[in-house]
């Protein structure tokens, strides 16, 4: 029943700095039918580093008799553009040369993502989405999408999310940028190029994605009498090694600054105006020691989104909290169809 698929645009792309692709593909995944409504449609936007394989990473939410049910709905996630899972990105063939795009792949935004979701989702025929589900840099697709075809989904769900990248979020991802720059590999055009460097920009990621409780409490060593080889360092050094078993530095480069440059207020007169368009019911879910999306993010945007709420998720684990608290996001998201009389599953 989850089944993966590749949609192929064949025609120039505009993209929001001016430039173009020659065209892009999207990976994307799908699970379970559409019903002959067509209006039983889960759209879910993956983060940073993720795929579009939402049961592996959202495990709980998806599944025969879990909130999404593939028997009822019709979930779809695709590969964002720029990645590096399928869809188009640094790494693919550059049509117009014949090889990889590497440091030639040009800027791209949230708004660009979303417009090829659009594409792909006028492609695939789907008139209405019952709900759109998405953590950190897929909330703010998820957000983007939902300002710019208000009319198009009924529930949107956004997790450890904001309006626009905050200055200490951008700040983070510079940093982690400089670290792949120092490595002397990256001005290669090969595939492992700036891969030691962005072996530590996951270490420092990793820093604005836990909090320093979840440190003290699964990195502290247990004797007083360690003076080096700590847990922590190592902890940070291996973390580094896997994502390098699965990313490259290219997709790292290029989604970091499309985070960077998220505003969902560019070219709408603002944040308030823009958030106004949402017509969707809305629920917005903070992370309680999330230093890299605070919960005011949420609280912000709950406040200036008509049909909003807003909630809290206690976790240790700050930001990542959104893929691993999956119990305490599970309750939330039934309450929140409950509260709204709405019907998760639609028969
Ligand atoms: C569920 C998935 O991970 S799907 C795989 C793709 N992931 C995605 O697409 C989404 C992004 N995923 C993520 O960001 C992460 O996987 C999270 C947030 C879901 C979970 O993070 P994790 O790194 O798995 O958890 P955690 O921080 O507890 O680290 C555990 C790993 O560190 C290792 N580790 C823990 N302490 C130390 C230490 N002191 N020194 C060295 N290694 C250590 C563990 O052995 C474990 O290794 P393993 O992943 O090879 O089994
Ligand atoms: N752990 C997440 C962090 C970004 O939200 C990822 O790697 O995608």
């Amino acid at each position: 029943m989850l089944a993966n698929h590749l949609f192929e645009y064949p025609h120039e792309f505009k993209l929001e700095s001016g430039k173009t692709l020659p065209g892009f593909q999207l990976a994307y995944t799908t699970y379970g039918e559409l019903n002959k409504e067509k209006n039983n449609v889960v759209w879910v936007c993956h983060a940073l580093t993720a795929n579009s394989d939402f049961t592996e990473w959202w495990p709980d939410l998806f599944g025969p008799g879990k909130l999404y049910d593939p028997t009822k709905h019709f979930v779809i996630c695709a590969n964002m553009l720029g990645g590096c899972y399928g869809s188009t990105g640094p790494l693919s063939p550059n049509p117009r040369t014949g090889v990889p795009f590497f440091h030639s792949f040009p800027q791209i935004t949230n708004r660009d993502v979303v417009n090829t979701f659009e594409l792909l989702r006028n492609d695939l025929g789907l008139d209405q989405i019952h709900t759109i589900l998405g953590g950190s840099m897929g909330g703010q697709q998820a957000l983007e999408w939902t300002i710019e075809k208000p009319d198009l989904f009924e529930n949107l769900v956004i997790v450890a999310s904001n309006a626009k990248h905050s200055a200490w979020g951008i700040a983070f991802n510079e940093t982690q940028r400089q670290a792949i720059k120092q490595d002397l590999t990256w001005k290669l055009n090969t595939e492992r190029a700036g891969l030691n460097g962005m072996k530590v920009a996951r270490a420092i990621a990793l820093l604005s994605y836990r909090s320093h409780l979840t440190y003290d409490l699964t990195q502290s060593e247990e004797t007083d009498e360690v003076f080096d080889g700590y847990k922590a360092s190592s902890y940070q050094v291996y973390q580094g090694e896997k994502l390098a078993s699965r990313f490259n530095a290219f997709t790292y480069w290029i989604l970091s600054k499309a985070m960077d440059s998220h505003n969902v207020g560019r070219k709408r007169e603002g944040i308030a105006k823009a958030l106004k368009q949402i017509k969707a019911n809305a629920l917005f879910v903070g992370i309680d020691n999330d230093v890299l999306f605070p919960v005011k993010e949420q609280e912000f945007l709950a406040k200036h989104i008509e049909n909003a709420s807003f909630h809290v998720i206690d976790s240790k684990y700050g930001h990542d909290g959104f893929l691993i608290e999956m119990s305490k996001l599970t309750e939330k998201i039934q309450l929140f169809y409950k509260q709204k009389k709405l019907k998760p599953v639609l028969v």
